[in-house]
């Protein structure tokens, strides 16, 4: 398992946005504004979905790299951290019970 996790690419990200680097994808991405970079995402999103279709393995892992980093932009273009995406993952989770569940069968 990789050591690299969102939380390091939401850093990258922020950096570059601040960049100015007219060579950064992602200061670009910032110039562009959230319309932009949203429609970005849904291109990502529909060639994930492509890829799944087709069964392509390669396709699907290199598409879903692509739309984490995208759905990351957006979610920082609208200043939301991806802690707060987590936390809500937790209420859910925590919600439904099944944390407790898998300790108590592990314990
Ligand atoms: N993870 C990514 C990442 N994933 C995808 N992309 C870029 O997203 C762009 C759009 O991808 P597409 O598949 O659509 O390729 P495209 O050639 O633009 O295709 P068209 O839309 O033009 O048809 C490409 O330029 C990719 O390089 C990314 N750009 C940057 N990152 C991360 O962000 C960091 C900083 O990058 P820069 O901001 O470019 O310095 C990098 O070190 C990476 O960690």
């Amino acid at each position: 398992m990789s050591e690299f996790s969102l939380t390091d690419l939401e850093k990258i990200i922020a950096e570059r946005a601040r960049s100015g680097d007219t060579q950064s994808w992602t200061a670009r991405l910032f110039a562009g504004g959230t319309e932009k970079a949203a429609k970005k995402l849904g291109e990502e999103a529909v060639e994930t979905v492509i890829a799944a279709m087709k069964g392509e393995h390669d396709g699907l892992v290199s598409e879903s790299a692509d739309l984490l980093y995208h759905w990351l932009v957006v979610l920082a273009l609208a200043d939301i951290p991806l802690a707060e995406v987590m936390r809500e993952l937790e209420r859910r989770t925590a919600q439904s019970g099944i944390a407790e569940k898998a300790a108590r069968k592990d314990g």
